[in-house]
């Protein structure tokens, strides 16, 4: 049998004589290469071999080219690094927004060529953005608020700017994300050695971003992926607009503003730095109104919770709880409709048992959230520190006394249907002009709602209404009615010592907590400029609420004794 070293003589033999007899060396062919037996004459007679030696020479070559490119690269990247910064601004998270209104608020926009025209208001308020000149349109005069004119980075090109004497260059980028989503995407390379100069943008951007805001409140909402996502921003609505029972506002506005600067105190406890508040009672009596505007008064955002929404189930809850921002308030609305059964921990054990005589009801619900899903969202480690939750129900007492206690919710305030206080109040937010100065800072003249009207010595007599019967709708022929009130008609300027004794005769039409504030308000946007009216006219709107209550109430019992007589 071969041995190895054999068989490797064999095959140099024949590999030396096939490559001497290519070669025209004669010599070669007659003599033997003796075959090499150390490492450094393998070397040597390897290196006497002219092809192998070509090969050799190409392989040094390409490894030293590539090694120098990848140097090259390296060094580039380097240099690159460290005079360029970059920053890169998905479209969901706010910074897009503060970045994209700064830009279309750079002069240097207006001079470039290819710009997108763009009336999107990045969340804001209409005139925090617009194009130089736009104001001197006297049609943007009469049409006040309508949609600005902005110009925009066009999409997928590059454009340069100078921020501080430092070249910027611009990307806007759009690609495809999932379930065929546009996902926008802006890209800002700053020539700069330090990261201050980003610094100074960001801060600049987001402070002419939320002064712009002042006056309004973000509303964010969580999307089909469980991102939250700002949906609106709302103007703040005065606390005064809202009218409750006297101290409860008070109560409210307090402890929430005391909760917000104890911070340490609740640190240095070791007590979780959250606070829930539990708003229950008559529907349309002002719950949501004054969540939304103690978000306003506090300068906090409002992420609303939807507990009912498809595909939200335990873990995507506590995600989202745990992805809120310190301080914000998180609004879950109508707690108790998540679970279409009774919600309580014995909830399995209630199903089918609520009349004993008949066969158990399968009950349905909607959502996949389990009660001790959102209990343990609510202050389970992933909960958020700093929030403020506020919940709202009209069914208080299908509750479970889990989800109610301390620490969960800590205050609970029950809202009636209106009080006579309420309805005089009401009365007077709708007729007493200053409200409206105070919303916008300034006294609104032209604006129909409050404004006066020039016809003073005529409005403040008794016979007002019929000035104003001659400025609601005329009838446009014979067969169009139109039914409402015309908004080009002024309310009279009353003194507001009239409207006081207008609101408590008010009041004294509207019974004690039979109809909700919602309903009262509804009333009253009906005779919005006629406040005579609105009181003298109170008693028999009473009378034909109350009648059209009976009905709703008579309505199903006629229904099932109708169901009873085609069974029999
Ligand atoms: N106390 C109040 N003061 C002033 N306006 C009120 C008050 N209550 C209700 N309203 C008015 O009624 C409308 C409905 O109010 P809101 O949505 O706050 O009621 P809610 O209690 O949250 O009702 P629901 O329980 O049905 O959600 C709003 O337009 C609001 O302006």
């Amino acid at each position: 049998m071969a041995t190895p070293l054999v068989l490797a003589q064999q095959v140099f033999s024949a590999l030396t004589n096939n490559l001497a007899t290519n070669s025209t060396s004669e010599a070669a062919q007659a003599t033997p290469v003796p075959f090499p037996t150390d490492l450094s004459s393998l070397v040597t007679f390897l290196c006497s071999l002219s092809a192998l030696r070509d090969w050799l020479k190409l392989l040094v070559f390409g490894f030293v080219l590539e090694s120098l490119r990848r140097l090259a690269f390296h060094f580039y990247y380097k240099l690159y690094d460290s005079l360029f910064i970059t920053a890169t601004f998905e479209e969901e998270d706010a910074s897009y927004d503060w970045v994209m209104v700064w830009l279309s608020k750079q002069p240097s926009w207006s001079q470039t060529r290819n710009v997108q025209i763009s009336t999107r208001n990045f969340n804001l308020q209409s005139n925090a953005i617009l194009i130089e000149g736009e104001d001197e349109d006297p049609m943007a005069a009469v049409v006040k608020n309508d949609r600005k004119l902005t110009y925009l980075p066009s999409v997928s090109s590059t454009f340069s700017m100078w921020y501080k004497r430092r070249w910027v260059r611009v990307t806007r980028n759009i690609r495809d994300g999932y379930y065929g989503r546009r996902e926008e995407s802006l890209e800002l390379c700053i020539m700069s050695w330090g990261n201050n100069i980003l610094n100074q943008l960001l801060l600049e951007a987001k402070k002419e971003y939320l002064a712009a805001q002042e006056h309004t409140i973000s509303i964010y909402v969580s999307d089909s992926s469980n991102n939250w996502r700002h949906i609106a921003s709302r103007p703040k609505r005065p606390l005064k607009s809202i009218v409750l029972d006297p101290g409860v506002k008070d109560l409210l506005i307090d402890d929430a503003r005391d909760f917000l600067e104890s911070k340490s105190w609740y640190s240095a406890r070791g007590i979780p730095f959250r606070r829930g508040y539990l708003l229950y009672g008559a529907p349309g009596s002002g719950k949501t109104s004054i969540i939304h505007s103690l978000a306003g008064e506090l300068g906090l955002d409002v992420y609303v919770i939807s507990l009912s929404r498809s595909g939200l189930d335990d873990t995507a809850l506590s995600e989202l709880i745990s992805e809120l921002p310190e301080k914000c308030i998180a609004l879950m609305e109508d707690i108790d409709a998540a679970f279409s059964q009774t919600m309580n921990r014995d909830a399995q054990e209630d199903i089918g048992q609520d009349k004993a005589d008949q066969p158990p009801r399968p009950k349905q619900t909607t959502s996949k959230i389990s009660l001790s899903g959102l209990l343990n969202a609510l202050d389970g480690v992933g909960a958020q520190e700093g929030r403020i939750l506020f919940a709202t129900t009209n069914k208080y007492d299908s509750l479970d006394s889990a989800l109610c206690r301390p620490g969960r919710m800590d205050i609970h305030i029950e809202f009636k249907l209106a009080s006579k206080y309420q309805a005089e109040e009401l009365y007077r937010c709708f007729y007493l002009p200053d409200l409206e100065s105070e919303v916008n800072g300034k006294v609104a003249e032209d604006d129909s709602g409050y404004s006066t009207a020039d016809n003073d010595e005529k409005i403040t007599t008794p016979h007002v209404t019929e000035i104003f019967e001659a400025e609601t709708l005329p009838l446009v022929d014979e067969e169009t009615r139109i039914i409402g009130t015309s908004h080009r008609a002024r309310v009279p300027k009353l003194s507001s010592s009239q409207v006081s004794k207008l609101a408590a005769r008010f009041a004294e039409a509207i019974p004690e907590r039979e109809f909700s504030m919602a309903s009262l308000q509804g009333y009253l946007m009906a005779y919005k400029i006629r406040p005579y009216e609105a009181v003298s006219e109170a008693p028999a709107w009473v009378e034909k609420e109350r009648a059209e209550i009976a009905m709703k109430k008579a309505q199903p019992a006629k229904d099932s004794a109708k169901g009873a007589t085609k069974d029999t």
